[in-house]
């Protein structure tokens, strides 16, 4: 095997890709600055007990692990940035106020998410914190649908669930409590003969509910639907409640299709609200994650309401359109100060200016170079290319 292949789903980003993810990040980045979230940089290692602590069996499942030369103890590589950047709100910035944060970087994953996923997702994205309301979501949610917007994705479905259903029928059930990562699988691969069996020892109003939810699937009218269904419990109430608010207000934007899907609690290990995910044709994985997280700030020491969403730079970059070669000056090499000045000038005024080095005249592959620095009657001028 040639020492030069790298593993599975690793690869490396050439050049007009690698334009294309820097950009997106840049665009991305800058809107969330126009929203006043403040970025953060989570470090790409950290103890392993502090890594996944809130972070649920999945994230333990998904981190790549090795050992401190330095202290001897178990390091753990970010696989999920959202709970670094809640440890930063919780213990670093301990304010009292509202926190918006955004971040963007590497994180590894042990196995690819899908077939073709890549095991080194490049994540961006934006929390809020210190707000338990229903208004930190809606924001949340609005700067996702944005940002799809602005990574020029026509189509977007949105799918939005609420892990407080189940969570409230487990509490209401003392046979079902204690079993509530059992009922999640189940739920999660809409396993309807393990819901049945499972549920054999619950009261009936348990049963029939559990068993209702993975059809409980579909436009914003299942809403309607699943209060009358499921049973009158004030946390399920609180849980429709929140889905119309946030259905209704992606509803209203253009270009996004809502659809409300109570049994679509896949991926999510440390969500404790309202969640979210959304779809772009031509992709099977989700596009964009997120959703509320009250707890994790708790397991840091300091409870915290959160919310937020992430996303892969480099999976949104694939599905946009290439990037145009970008228009470029060819200059000569040469150290004549009339030359150089010519050449600072035009960068100055943000033009690309490509020195040819000598013997390579022809060799810029990414820039399409239509004009080019000369030297006519004592003077650099700049002359067309045909
Ligand atoms: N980090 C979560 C999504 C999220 C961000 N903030 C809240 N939830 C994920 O990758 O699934």
């Amino acid at each position: 095997m040639p020492n030069w292949l790298l593993p599975e789903n690793i690869a490396d980003v050439l050049p007009s890709e690698a334009r294309k993810i820097e950009e997106l990040r840049r665009r991305l980045l800058d809107n969330f600055r126009l929203y006043g979230y403040e970025m953060v940089m989570p470090p790409l290692l950290e103890y392993l007990e502090s890594l996944l602590t809130g972070a649920g069996q999945d994230t333990d499942l998904r981190t790549f692990k090795l050992v401190d030369q330095l202290s001897g103890r178990t390091l753990g590589v970010r696989a999920d940035m959202t709970t670094q950047v809640a440890r930063i709100d919780a213990h670093l910035l301990n304010r009292a106020s509202v926190t918006r944060l955004c971040y963007a970087g590497s994180v590894l994953h042990t196995r690819p998410s899908g077939l073709h996923a890549t095991r080194e997702p490049v994540q961006i994205g934006a929390e809020i914190y210190g707000h338990a309301g229903i208004e930190a979501d809606a924001e949340i949610q609005e700067l996702a649908l944005n940002s799809l917007a602005l990574a020029g994705m026509q189509e977007v479905r949105l799918d939005l669930c609420h892990v407080g259903v189940l969570r409230a029928l487990i509490a209401n059930d003392a046979a079902a409590r204690g079993q509530e990562a059992a009922l999640f699988g189940l739920l999660e691969s809409k396993d309807v003969p393990g819901l049945r069996a499972i549920s054999n020892a619950y009261q009936p109003a348990t049963r029939d509910a559990l068993l209702a939810l993975p059809g409980l699937y579909g436009d914003i009218s299942v809403i309607a639907k699943a209060r009358i269904t499921l049973p009158a419990l004030p946390g399920i109430a609180r849980a429709l409640d929140e889905l119309q608010a946030l259905a209704e207000l992606a509803g209203s934007v253009k270009a996004a299709n809502v659809t409300i899907d109570l049994a679509d609690l896949r991926g999510y290990h440390y969500h404790s609200g309202v969640m979210f995910a959304a779809y772009v044709p031509g992709l099977p994985n989700a596009v964009v994650r997120g959703g509320r997280y009250d707890h994790v700030g708790e397991a840091f020491g300091r409870a915290r309401p959160a919310t937020g969403f992430s996303m892969d730079l480099r999976e949104l970059a694939r599905l946009m359109p290439g990037a145009e070669r970008k228009r470029a000056i060819r200059a000569p090499w040469g150290t004549e100060a009339g030359l150089r000045e010519k050449i600072a000038e035009l960068r100055r005024a943000g033009e690309i200016v490509i020195q040819s080095l000598p013997g390579h005249e022809n060799d810029q592959d990414e820039f399409d170079c239509d004009r080019a620095v000369e030297f006519s009657n004592g003077n650099w001028i700049i002359k067309i290319l045909g």
